[in-house]
């Protein structure tokens, strides 16, 4: 007989709606929502918000970047995550350029086992061939449909523009979805030699090599080429005003794309860039940089208005000694911060405690909307019978101060350290296992398994039907109207 787990006594806070319900688990699966339901195990969730786990649909674990590795594994960057009420990751699958996608998905499976929640990936295309070209169908059958390219990282994992649009025809007739790291990889170069030249060796060449206009053109070229693809297309961390207005133009044009702010971009500024702390200055380098606070604005403003939909972390986190590989020159200093633990609590605390957002907004923002768009809607993302018991139970009155020194994550530092959230899991379920009880984390290595999403989430079939019924044809034309042959 499977144990009956019932979450009680709390309020269901979905994307649609918010009402007072029990819900029951078993096997791992929401078998019955309703009032004064009964189990074996009880947990008590009186005032407290019950809401679908959150889902980060950006995460680099372990990842082999700038001649290092991400310190996060999948053990301890899901352990990260459930603590702060995140249920599910996805990492980005990289094959080095020339290598192929199944032995690099190979590798990407082997070293996610010890995972301690669901988590799915993205593939990468950092390479174009016949070859590629041929894999991304088998990829698809393995049950990824979602592609990043980035338009950054000149002589590493960029991809150039016909490439682009090469994988995003692809895209289309597979039905899946291209994502762009949108930053013009080839004027970043330029600028960071032109910055180094000047003597501006520092952290804070990082930022000054890589103005939101950089991302902005890349965003714009994006939208343009997935246009003319016929293909949807989704927007990694947009993190300046030029970004989101080309993303809020296409949408408003009909155009299917989204847009993912990183909850750092949400709350933190350039100023971190200036910091007299080397360290502290290095530790915030990512790409793209941190903004200045107009940015912001206009971030939180797209979330208001649904011109972004989801709030992600890039959770990407490299160690002191690994920061300082770039003691003297900025352009090696490893990018990426983490956030796992964070990205919850922060929006929860800057979003809704502030009245930017409201709670189903919350929801929709980090779980909901993408599990939408990763077409893993109602398995992941919501709280109906049948949906996994990915869940956590919210306490809107916790408070804590966030501190490196008891976070999850294995990096010494933390970019929102000193920051008080107040909002915060009492637990986390993941599908059923309650991996996070009143702040006790005690989250089974192995429990995560693979997520497999199918391609065609209906944005896709829509958009192909209409770019077949919009397509050019030739005009028919009958003898008369044809010129006599000379
Ligand atoms: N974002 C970042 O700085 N590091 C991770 C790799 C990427 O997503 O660009
Ligand atoms: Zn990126």
């Amino acid at each position: 007989m499977s144990q009956r787990t019932v979450i009680k006594g709390g309020t269901i806070v979905a994307a649609d709606r918010s009402y007072e319900a029990d819900v029951a688990i078993e096997d791992g699966k929401i078998v019955q929502i309703g009032t004064n339901l009964n189990g074996d195990k009880v947990l008590d969730a009186e005032g407290c918000y019950v809401m679908p786990g959150g889902i980060d649909p950006h995460v680099h674990l372990e990842m082999p970047f700038m001649g290092t590795h991400s310190k996060d594994d999948f053990e301890s960057g899901t352990r990260a995550g459930l603590a702060g009420g995140t249920t599910m990751v996805v990492d980005f699958c990289l094959p080095s350029p020339g290598q192929s996608m199944l032995e690099a998905l190979e590798a990407w499976h082997a070293k996610s086992k010890r995972a301690c929640a669901d988590y799915s990936f993205h593939m990468a295309v950092t390479w174009w061939s016949e070859q590629v070209f041929n894999e991304m169908q088998q990829v698809v059958d393995l049950g990824i449909n979602s592609f990043k390219h980035f338009m950054a990282y000149k002589g590493a994992l960029m991809v150039e523009d016909d490439e682009l649009f090469d994988s995003f025809r692809r895209c289309a007739a597979l039905g899946a979805l291209p994502m762009v790291h949108a930053e013009n990889g080839d004027v970043v170069a330029t600028m960071q030699q032109k910055l180094l030249a000047d003597g501006i060796r520092g952290p804070e060449g990082h930022g000054l090599s890589r103005p939101p206009e950089v991302e902005g053109e890349a965003t714009n070229r994006a939208i343009m080429i997935a246009d003319m693809a016929g293909v949807p297309l989704y927007v990694v961390h947009t993190s300046c005003e030029q970004a989101h207005e080309a993303i809020r133009r296409a949408r408003q044009k009909g155009m299917r794309v989204f847009g993912e702010p990183l909850i750092q971009h949400l709350v933190l500024d350039e100023s971190e860039y200036r910091n007299p702390s080397w360290d502290h200055a290095a530790q915030r380098v990512m790409s793209p940089p941190f903004r200045d606070k107009s940015h912001q604005d206009s971030l939180w403003a797209g979330l208001q208005a649904g011109s972004l939909q989801v709030v992600a972390t890039d959770h990407c986190a490299f160690s002191i000694e690994q920061k300082r590989n770039g003691i003297d020159d900025f352009t090696k200093i490893p990018n990426g911060t983490g956030g796992l633990e964070d990205r919850m609590p922060v929006l929860w605390s800057e979003g809704v405690n502030t009245g930017r957002l409201t709670p189903n907004e919350f929801v929709a923002v980090t779980s909901t909307n993408i599990a939408k768009i990763l077409n893993i809607y109602p398995q992941k993302g919501a709280i109906v019978e049948g949906s996994d018991a990915d869940l956590v139970v919210w306490d809107p009155k916790k408070s804590k101060t966030i501190s490196p020194e008891t976070q999850q994550s294995v990096v010494e530092y933390n970019v929102f350290a000193g920051r008080e959230v107040t909002g915060l899991p009492r637990y986390t379920l993941s599908r059923g296992e309650v991996a996070v009880d009143d702040g006790k984390i005690c989250a089974t290595p192995g429990h995560g398994r693979f997520v497999e999403r199918a391609p065609f989430p209906e944005v896709n079939k829509a958009l192909s039907k209409w770019k077949e019924l919009t397509a050019p044809r030739q005009v028919q034309r009958s003898a008369e109207n044809m010129p006599a042959c000379v």
